[in-house]
This record gives structure tokens, C-alpha cells and sequence, in this order.
């Protein structure tokens, strides 16, 4: 049987006395798109840099396509979007892309990809002349140049403008369906809801969640509307029935949950006509994975 993408087991990491993996499992299938969320500090990064096979773990087992990372058959079949360095400042951005093209066997057109990723008309402009953008936009070309079969991204669109990230995502959606698996971390929920098959959840070094977007987010409606921040909850609590949840979250946005149906919502505006307020943008959708997120990892900062 094919071994997945990834196969992490019991990873543990620990920088001096603080523990940044504390007992990770994690499977990404082949094939797949696969998201790792989680907080700042939570381990994605350290996870992903040790499938990369850059830093060591104390102890757990990594398999990347069934070997050890270490191994150096797998530099030709694995992808990695490095963050920005590693590319010297003078050398131009075509010239770079079409450098790193020449270690693999069957490469991308680099003329296509630069267009493809919008550095076309960048490819004389020397390294350090690019933009944060660009540079990052060039290291996920030089990550996918070489037709890997896995590829990670290491929060690919940090800091991109809506184009670039669009132009990423697309990236990503034809990777996937040319059978190529793909890591990737990110802090935009709306991200890995468009673009993974299988979301992990990581906090505090441990897996908390995971599954595909919509078995994470659950067929649970609710209706949310926006209006003077302070009404008083605890009425409109009484009225509806048993069951339902009634919070404001931030101040002015208000979240009702429970059996979201014609008799809640009669209930929610009746309530809103005797506080003397109009709900703005009423509507009824599914909880996000923004919302499952903030539930398992709290709102406190880190
Ligand atoms: N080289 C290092 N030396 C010491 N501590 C480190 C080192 N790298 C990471 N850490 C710590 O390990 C923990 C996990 O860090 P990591 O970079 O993996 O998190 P992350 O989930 O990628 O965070 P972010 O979303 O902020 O990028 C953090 O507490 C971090 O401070």
C-alpha cells in the first residue's frame, strides 16, 4: 500500500525547556491539500520544517512519502516554499527561478510559471529590487518548478495582495489536480476552507482538531446580525427556545444559535422591534472555521 504524504507520530520538539511539539500525530494523505492551523507559537512551522528535514526531532517518528526526511532521494520529489533569504540579492529573478529549474530532470516551463505567478515583467529585476510579494511569489515558483509530488508551503500567502493570493490559490488548485499532495500553513481561515480536504487543528504543540472543512464546521446554522452594542441578551434568552445560545461577539455583533428556523427568527426580530433597534445584515449561515478555531484555541493573544 502507498504510504501517505506525510505520516507524523507522537512528535515531540522542545527548545531548550519550553516544549513547542508536544506529542503531534498528523497524516496528510497523497493527493490531497492539507491545512495546519493554529495560533501563533502553536508548532506549525517547526512541524513543517522538520518534515523539511531542516531541524531535528527529540523524539516521535516523521515519514515523508514513506522515508525519513533526512533522506536525500526525496530533495528531487519534495517541494519547499522557503521563506524569503537564501536567493543571492544581485541575481535576477528569471535567472534564479531558471537556476534552481536546471536540478530537475523534468522541470516547468520557467517562462510560464514567472507568468503564471505575475513575474514576468520582473524577471531581469534583481532579487533584493523585488517587493516582499514578489519574493515569496518566486519562492513558491522555485517550490513547485521541479514537479514535486509533495509540496510545502509554509503560509504561502503572508502578506500577499488579493491578486498574487488569488494567483496562488489557483496554483494550488492545479497542483491538486495533477495529483500532487500539498502541506500548507495558514492563518486565513477562508483559505483553507477553499483550498484543503483535511484540516488539522494545532495548538500548544497537539493536534486539537481535525477533518475536512465542512465536517469541521458541522451542519449547525445560525443567524448573526449586527446592531447597538449592550442589548440585553438575557430577554431575548427567555423567549427563544430551550437550547439556544445567545452571544455579542465583538460589541454591536450579535451570533444566535440553536434551531434556526422561521419561529427563531420571528422570535430574534420581535425581540429586536421592542428593543427599538433594526438588525443590520441579518443572515443565516453555517458556523465558520474562523468560529470552530476560536473555540478550540481561545481569543487570548500569544
Ligand atoms: N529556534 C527556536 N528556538 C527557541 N524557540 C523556538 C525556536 N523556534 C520556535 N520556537 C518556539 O517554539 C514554539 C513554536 O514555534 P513555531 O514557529 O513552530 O510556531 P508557529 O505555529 O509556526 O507560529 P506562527 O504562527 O507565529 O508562525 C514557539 O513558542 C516558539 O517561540
Amino acid at each position: 500500500m502507498e504510504s501517505p504524504a506525510v505520516e507524523i507520530v507522537d512528535l515531540v520538539k522542545r527548545y531548550g525547556g519550553a516544549t513547542a511539539l508536544d506529542g503531534l500525530t498528523l497524516r496528510a494523505e497523497r493527493g490531497a491539500v492539507t491545512a495546519v492551523l493554529g495560533p501563533n507559537g502553536a508548532g506549525k512551522t517547526t512541524t513543517v520544517e522538520i518534515c523539511e528535514g531542516f531541524r531535528t526531532a527529540d523524539s516521535g517518528t516523521v515519514k515523508v512519502l514513506g522515508l525519513a526526511p533526512q533522506r536525500p532521494e526525496l530533495r528531487p520529489r519534495v517541494g519547499i516554499m522557503l521563506q524569503a533569504g537564501g536567493v543571492p540579492p544581485a541575481m535576477r529573478c528569471g535567472e534564479w527561478l531558471r537556476l534552481v529549474a536546471r536540478f530537475y530532470a523534468h522541470p516547468l516551463d520557467a517562462q510560464a510559471l514567472l507568468t503564471r505567478l505575475g513575474l514576468v515583467d520582473h524577471a531581469r529585476t534583481p532579487y533584493r529590487r523585488l517587493s516582499g510579494g514578489q519574493q515569496q511569489r518566486l519562492s513558491l515558483a522555485a517550490a513547485v518548478i521541479g514537479r514535486p509530488e509533495l509540496v510545502f508551503l509554509d503560509e504561502p500567502t503572508a502578506g500577499l495582495d488579493p491578486q498574487a493570493r488569488h494567483a496562488c490559490w489557483e496554483l494550488v488548485g492545479q497542483l491538486r489536480a495533477a495529483g500532487v499532495s500539498v502541506v500548507l500553513t495558514t492563518h486565513h481561515m477562508d483559505e483553507a476552507e477553499r483550498l484543503a480536504d483535511h484540516v488539522v487543528i494545532i495548538d500548544r504543540g497537539r493536534v486539537v482538531a481535525e477533518g475536512t472543512p465542512a465536517s469541521l464546521t458541522g451542519a449547525e446554522r445560525q443567524l448573526r446580525f449586527r446592531a447597538r452594542p449592550g442589548l440585553a441578551l438575557e430577554e431575548l434568552l427567555n423567549a427563544l427556545p430551550a437550547g439556544s445560545a445567545a452571544k455579542e461577539s465583538p460589541a454591536g455583533h450579535y451570533i444566535i444559535e440553536g434551531l434556526v428556523g422561521p419561529e427563531l427568527l420571528a422570535t430574534v426580530t420581535a425581540w429586536c422591534a421592542s428593543e427599538g433597534v433594526t438588525a443590520d445584515d441579518l443572515r443565516i449561515e453555517r458556523r465558520t472555521l474562523e468560529d470552530i478555531f476560536l473555540e478550540l484555541t481561545g481569543r487570548e493573544l500569544r
